[in-house]
């Protein structure tokens, strides 16, 4: 019934979709009315200043954080209270801000745990030297005495072991020096034209954010604030939100 409406209007339906989200922890509501659609293959920037609830939202579309109310859709089926492990099995992939790695293992064990079993592994990481090269003479490496740099990369390979078809992606950039956050950017928009990727990362650097997204939303104490496409007074617009 929806898709015989869109193909009416002429839409496409969106790989992701939020409509009207509240969520939080506890008594303390974060996330409140929030509704976004991204389409496929779009790269969608989540921008704001800190603790405004970014990373709120991709934790509840994951279901680490309990939906209050609202609905959450991926190809337009709904995936309120659906476990990690179907989010994983229908292509999402998930490149967390925090205590990402295990720190004591080496790097290989790190990228393996994105996978069930040993079947595949090969072909996987072949994948992912591609984007970060360094990493085939690292393997044996201990995850934690690699650079900040290469946590992050290491962070989002892992992430790309499985050919996601939806991205999410918190503050990968934080932190990091130009010629790494380039790389980056480089990888995900490569993915995205070789894989359909969609991506909505979650941001604060606004260069590294408005060059490779279509669209953009400023969150505020979890509401949509400002909402757009990319384009030239975008930056500028931005920033006037994130302004402290
Ligand atoms: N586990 C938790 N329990 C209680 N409150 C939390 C928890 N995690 C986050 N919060 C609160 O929720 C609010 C939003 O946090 P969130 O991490 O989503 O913001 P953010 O926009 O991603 O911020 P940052 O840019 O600093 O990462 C903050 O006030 C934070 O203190």
């Amino acid at each position: 019934m929806l898709e015989t409406r869109q193909a009416e209007a002429g839409t496409t339906m969106p790989k992701l979709s939020l409509s009207s989200v509240s969520s939080g922890y506890g008594p303390v509501a974060i996330i409140e009315a929030l509704s976004l659609a991204i389409a496929p293959g779009q790269i969608f920037a989540l921008m704001g200043k800190n603790g405004m609830g970014k990373t709120t939202v991709l934790k509840t579309i994951l279901g680490f954080v309990a939906l209050r109310s609202g609905d959450i859709r991926l190809d337009g089926a709904s995936i309120s209270g659906v476990s990690q492990a179907s989010l994983i099995a229908s292509g999402v992939g998930y490149a967390p801000q925090e205590q990402a790695l295990f720190q004591d293992l080496s790097v290989r064990d790190n990228l393996r745990l994105a996978l069930r079993s040993d079947r595949g592994f090969a072909e996987a990481v072949e994948r992912v030297y591609g984007h970060f090269p360094f990493l085939r003479e690292r393997l044996s490496q201990r995850a934690g005495t690699l650079s900040g740099g290469e946590q992050k990369m290491l962070i989002l390979g892992r992430a790309l072991m499985l050919r996601p078809k939806l991205l999410l992606i918190d503050e990968i950039s934080e932190g990091l020096q130009p010629s790494v956050v380039e790389r980056i950017a480089t990888a995900l928009k490569e993915e995205r034209r070789s894989n359909g990727t969609t991506i909505l990362i979650v941001e604060q650097n606004l260069p590294f954010a408005l060059g490779i997204a279509d669209s953009w939303a400023v969150l505020k104490l979890g509401r949509i604030d400002d909402a757009g496409d990319v384009s030239e007074g975008t930056a500028a617009r931005v920033m006037q939100h994130l302004k402290i």
